[in-house]
């Protein structure tokens, strides 16, 4: 996502790069943030958050929870709003989160695509209509280099169409199944994981009942769609209050 990130901003007129973060023992650091795909952005690669972000009006942040927690760190101490689309969060590490965003304004969002978020909102009516009779699972696939399971958008998801029918997610999800299982529990909310090749990022929910079901699925089949998200999200914090908003606000969904 760094990398797609770059390019997308380097085609946006409306922002400009002012620093390019990795981490400290990258093989990037000290190198030119375009040089990956030879394109000069005058930018030097730098493992040092809290020395570069000062006049920076944002910082977007797709690496890893840990990475994540430094990064609030700095932006608070420098108050720069904070665009973070990293997932794999716990219970505690969303707390940090909002716990930084009552002194800096932060968008936090598993998904930046626009259908994503429409799909959030679509499965909030369809868990509303289809709620009794309906078992409700979440089926996502992504590429092999993904480190977390179920993804920040299954999980994002499972929490929309619980929080629609009055459902704890926390207690109702089951995350895959094995061996002799007996019959599904029909309050449950399923998740099944797919990791393989190159898929960008596949999300399904499906409604399963007697006779019917309906399936709303979404398909990226570009990055470029999240880091235009991204761009989206950093320029709508621009002039905001602390506060922890997310996709569903920038595109005026909630
Ligand atoms: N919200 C959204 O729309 C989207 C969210 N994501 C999420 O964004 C995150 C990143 O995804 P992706 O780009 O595919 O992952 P990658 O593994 O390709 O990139 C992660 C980056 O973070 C860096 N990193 C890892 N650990 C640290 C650390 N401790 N400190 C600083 N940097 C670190 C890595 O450096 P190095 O390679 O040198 O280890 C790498 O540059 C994931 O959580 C993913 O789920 C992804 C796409 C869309
Ligand atoms: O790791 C990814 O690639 C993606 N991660 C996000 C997630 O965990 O939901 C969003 C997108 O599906 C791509």
């Amino acid at each position: 996502m760094g990398r797609t990130l770059l390019e997308a901003v380097a085609a946006d007129a409306g922002c400009a790069l002012h620093a390019a973060i990795d981490r400290p023992g990258s093989p990037l650091l000290g190198q030119d943030a375009g040089a990956a795909w030879g394109a000069a952005s005058g930018v030097n690669v730098t493992d040092q958050p809290a020395a570069v972000l000062h006049g920076a009006h944002v910082l977007i942040d797709f690496t890893r929870p840990e990475a994540t927690f430094a990064y609030l760190d700095a932006c608070m101490a420098a108050g720069v709003p904070l665009v973070v689309g990293t997932t794999g969060f716990d219970e505690a590490g969303k707390a940090r989160i909002a716990a930084a965003a009552k002194r800096i304004p932060i968008v936090f969002t598993p998904n930046m695509s626009v259908g994503v978020n429409l799909l959030m909102k679509l499965a909030e009516l369809a868990a509303q209509v289809l709620q009794d009779g309906y078992d409700i699972e979440i089926i996502e696939a992504h590429h092999r280099h993904k480190v977390d399971a179920p993804s920040g958008t299954a999980l994002g998801l499972g929490q929309a169409v619980a929080g629609a029918i009055g459902r704890d997610l926390a207690s109702c999800a089951v995350y895959g199944r094995e061996g002799i299982t007996g019959e599904r529990d029909p309050k449950t909310i399923g998740f099944a994981t797919v990791r393989g090749g190159d898929i960008v990022g596949d999300h399904t929910l499906l409604f399963a009942g007697i006779g019917e079901r309906v399936e709303l699925t979404h398909k990226a089949s570009s990055r470029a769609t999240f880091a235009q998200g991204a761009l989206r999200a950093a320029k709508w914090l621009q002039g905001r209050a602390p506060g922890l908003y997310d996709m569903r606000d920038v595109l005026n969904l909630n």
